[in-house]
């Protein structure tokens, strides 16, 4: 990446800057491979952080199955993250996880688990036993959110079928152009029809395909590990046994390990680091947060080979304010990204990302990878409750991991003396509302929009990979009215 002019010397983020347009060989944006090249098997530069209100299994699953990584946050408990590592490695990799619900459940049940968009839907099945894998001949049909959001909530699913439900047998879909247009002629017939169909196995219901998945099939390359099943990473914090729980996350097939700390630049960090990685476990390690050279070279040098790089951008973040530290993520982005190049290390650019030119971005300043938290919160799949406000638009709850709340949760075991001393320091919101996109309510919505934006950006820049888009990003400084003038009209003059 270069500069139109001279390196700026006060420190930039994303808005500051933009790319300008170059001459291009690349012949179509479809031509592009994003895959971040990192060590992990991701094939999209895309991280879901490692935050309660963000990553939970069924997001983890989702993002992997699309080529992304998610990762689990260190709040959860042990057993319950291994839990959820062989959650994600059971999912279906080629077709959708089957959200079923029983024939007496009711439309308002249905509509908690999913928004109301196309695409989205659920399996209504006799007796389903959550866990297990659900006998095809028990599948009495598949309801879409608009059919559910036009009938009364205490409506019951059974009786909102007719005719028999669309089954396919999943070795017909082996080819993914054949398998739109089976599932195009399984879902045609009549306006009323589900959006999706069943895919069985040896007469096993193992995962619901829609127009728009089976779509994503030709386009996404999901992240997988050595045994063909989706990736799935996951945190552990400095304090306590770091590398005991390391080891128990490995052995319970997580593909990377995040060491992870607001301040990463700090004793307790290498320390933790260190024994994490005298474990040998053949894993990418990925340490923060931090925000300069030399942080990079403490914690490559303690073991890491992925640096998480943001201190104070994160939309739930108080950082900034409360203690005046962080630094502007683009060259906080830019600075680390070279010191890591130069000691064969990449960056993960964690925080602050509001809009696919920011992700952009980030990976124009050497980020190998960009971390969302907060707005992959408000998705669907996040492992909050949908909740409806007042106004009839769906959101989910998001909080900061150093928030009060975060905190209170954390240390809720310690004696109320230690508890409150914890509290002290909180950095971060502790509720806010995350309304969900009605155009894009799943995170599969927001990565196509980010993709999309992505593989535009790579080719205006004449790159068709990230190596080529690091080498040939070339970048602007703007004014606060040159940003304005990006924007869109929102309704009218
Ligand atoms: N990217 C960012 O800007 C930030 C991210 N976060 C996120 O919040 C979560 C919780 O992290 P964290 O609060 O570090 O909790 P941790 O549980 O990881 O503990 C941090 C440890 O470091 C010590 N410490 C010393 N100086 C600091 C400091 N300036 N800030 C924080 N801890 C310090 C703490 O001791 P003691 O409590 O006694 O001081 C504690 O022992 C993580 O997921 C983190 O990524 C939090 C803040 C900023
Ligand atoms: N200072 C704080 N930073 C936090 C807190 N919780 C999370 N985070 C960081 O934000 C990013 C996500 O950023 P976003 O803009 O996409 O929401 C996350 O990965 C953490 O590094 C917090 O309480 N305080
Ligand atoms: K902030």
């Amino acid at each position: 990446m270069d500069f139109i002019g001279a390196m700026p010397t006060v420190d930039l983020t994303y808005s500051d800057v933009f790319l300008v347009p170059r001459r291009s060989e690349v012949r179509s944006r479809l031509d592009v491979t994003l895959s971040p090249g990192d060590g992990t098997s991701a094939t999209l530069p895309l991280v879901a952080s490692n935050m309660n209100s963000v990553t939970g299994p069924r997001l983890a699953a989702v993002l992997a199955r699309r080529g992304g990584i998610a990762v689990l946050p260190q709040d959860m408990a042990i057993d319950e993250m291994e839990r959820a590592i062989r959650w994600v490695k059971d999912q279906p990799v080629a077709f959708d996880t089957p959200l079923v619900l029983a024939s007496t459940a009711t439309a308002a049940d249905a509509l908690r688990l999913i928004p109301r968009a196309e695409g989205q839907s659920v399996v209504v099945a006799d007796q389903p036993v959550p866990g297990e894998k659900l006998d095809a001949r028990a599948v009495k049909g598949v309801l879409s959110a608009s059919r559910l959001a036009s009938v009364p909530d205490d409506a019951r699913l059974g009786d909102l079928l007719h005719g028999a439900p669309a089954l396919i047998e999943a070795t017909e879909l082996t080819d993914s152009r054949a398998a739109f247009d089976l599932v195009v002629a399984a879902t045609n017939d009549d306006a009323d029809a589900a959006e999706s169909v069943c895919v069985v196995e040896n007469g096993v219901l193992v995962g619901v395909l829609s127009r728009r998945s089976a779509l994503r099939r030709t386009i996404y390359a999901p992240a997988l590990d050595s045994d063909g099943r989706l990736i799935v990473a996951a945190a552990v914090g400095i304090n306590g046994d770091a590398a005991a729980k390391a080891r128990a996350l490995a052995a319970a097939g997580a593909n990377a390990l995040v060491v992870d700390t607001a301040h990463g630049h700090q004793g307790g960090m290498l320390r933790a680091l260190a024994a994490v990685a005298d474990l040998s476990l053949g894993l990418p390690i990925v340490a923060g947060n931090i925000v300069t050279a030399d942080g990079v070279r403490d914690l490559v040098a303690a073991g890491a080979s992925i640096l998480k790089v943001g201190v104070g951008p994160g939309a739930m973040c108080t950082t900034r304010m409360m203690t005046a530290v962080g630094r502007p993520q683009f060259s906080a982005v830019l600075e680390t990204a070279q010191a890591a190049r130069e000691l064969g290390a990449h960056v993960w650019a964690d925080g602050g990302v509001r809009y696919p030119r920011d992700v952009a971005l980030a990976l124009a300043a050497g980020a190998s990878s960009v971390m969302i938290g907060s707005w992959f919160a408000g998705t669907a799949e996040s492992p909050g409750e949908l909740r409806t406000d007042e106004n009839g638009r769906q959101f989910k709850e998001s909080w900061g991991m150093a928030s009060t709340k975060a905190v209170q949760g954390r240390f809720g075991g310690l004696d109320p003396y230690e508890r409150a001393r914890k509290e002290l320091f909180a950095e971060g919101i502790s509720s806010s509302k995350i309304y969900l996109d009605p155009q894009r309510p799943s995170v599969e919505d927001l990565v196509d929009m980010i993709t999309s934006g992505l593989r535009s950006s790579f080719t205006y820049a004449g790159a068709d990979s990230l190596q080529e888009f690091h080498l040939r990003a070339h970048v602007g400084l703007q004014s606060a009215a040159g940003y304005e003038e990006g924007k869109a009209l929102p309704v009218s003059w």
